[in-house]
């Protein structure tokens, strides 16, 4: 139970997170912060928040308990900078990022006397959509949420953000910063570079927009991710740039050995490579 939740960035994630808060009753106030006045007035008339500002200041950020970021991840350093001037000597700030060594290098340099009491996290749920109209209760259900503790961090504010990710149907897991940032550019980054890559080939073909009238189920379930906000992917990809390089290098290895098989008409290699990815597909699908 916290009485304060300032959340800064009341789109998708956050609004989620606050109303999760909420229908469970583990919240009394919550106070949002956003740029964006239009997403304010939504969020107000949803319910998602309680009260709204446009700025940190002390009014938004004084009281809080718990301060959880969920802006794009290139923000993290100005926020972090805006908030030092107004925390309480216990309040817990959080995050949601996609990335997470930014979020920890963020903290660390711009809240150094506050750093045992940031907690690095990423729910690994979500979708294409954002605002605070895109925000529902339930989304974190069953979910993994993603925690990076640092070396100097305080095991009360860790525990309480893990206690609040539980208490609305999340599973917790720790993990460390670089094996995290290495993970997520295989099975989120990478997979959102390509749905985006082939979204954009469809718009350099002349034809394109033609042969998209065509387009099935298929290109459906393979692209839904091209939809997703240009400003929050521009930020995960540069962030963690130097490993989507090295994965992007190693796919282009597959794309040669696939050109190759195509090439020679290589049906027994062709077959196998389907094979192969169809059984790990399935494996995950059944679990997942
Ligand atoms: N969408 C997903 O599937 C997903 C999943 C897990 C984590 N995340 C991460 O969560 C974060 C938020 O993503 P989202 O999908 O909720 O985005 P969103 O676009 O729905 O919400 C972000 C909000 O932040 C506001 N904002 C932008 N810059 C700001 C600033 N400087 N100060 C205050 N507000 C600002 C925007 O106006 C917007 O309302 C991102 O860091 C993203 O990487 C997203
Ligand atoms: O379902 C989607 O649309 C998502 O992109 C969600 C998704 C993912 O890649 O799985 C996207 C980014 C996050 O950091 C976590 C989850």
């Amino acid at each position: 139970m916290i009485n304060q939740l300032t959340l800064i960035g009341v789109g998708l994630i956050g609004g989620s997170f606050a109303l999760d808060l909420k229908q469970r009753g583990l919240v009394n106030t919550v106070v949002g912060v956003d740029v964006n006045a239009q997403n304010l007035r939504d969020a107000l008339a949803l319910g998602v928040i309680d009260h709204a500002h446009t700025e940190i200041n002390a009014a938004s950020v004084g009281a809080a308990d718990l301060v959880l970021i969920a802006t794009p991840v290139s923000t993290l350093p100005e926020i972090c900078a805006a908030l030092t001037a107004y925390l309480s000597p216990r309040t817990i700030i959080s995050d949601v990022g996609s990335t997470k060594q930014s979020a920890l290098n963020a903290f660390r340099t711009h809240l150094p006397q506050h750093f045992a009491y940031c907690v690095a996290a990423h729910p690994i749920a979500g979708s294409e959509k954002s605002g605070a109209v895109a925000a529902y209760t339930g989304l974190f259900k069953q979910k993994k949420v993603i925690l990076c503790p640092h070396e100097q961090q305080d095991s009360g504010s860790l525990k309480k953000v893990e206690t609040l990710w539980q208490a609305i149907g999340a599973e917790v897991h720790d993990m460390n910063v670089a094996e995290h940032d290495a993970i997520f550019a295989a099975v989120s980054h990478l997979p959102h570079l390509f749905a985006f890559a082939y979204v954009h080939q469809m718009l350099d073909n002349p034809k394109g927009t033609e042969y998209l009238k065509f387009a099935g189920s298929g290109f459906r379930d393979f692209t839904r991710i091209a939809g997703s906000h240009p400003q929050m992917w521009t930020d995960i990809v540069l962030e963690n740039r130097d490993m989507l390089l090295k994965l992007l290098s190693e796919h282009l290895a597959q794309l040669a050995y696939l050109q190759t098989c195509l090439h020679n008409q290589d049906v027994e290699k062709l077959y196998q490579y389907f094979a192969e990815a169809k059984q790990l597909r399935e494996t995950w699908g059944q679990s997942h």
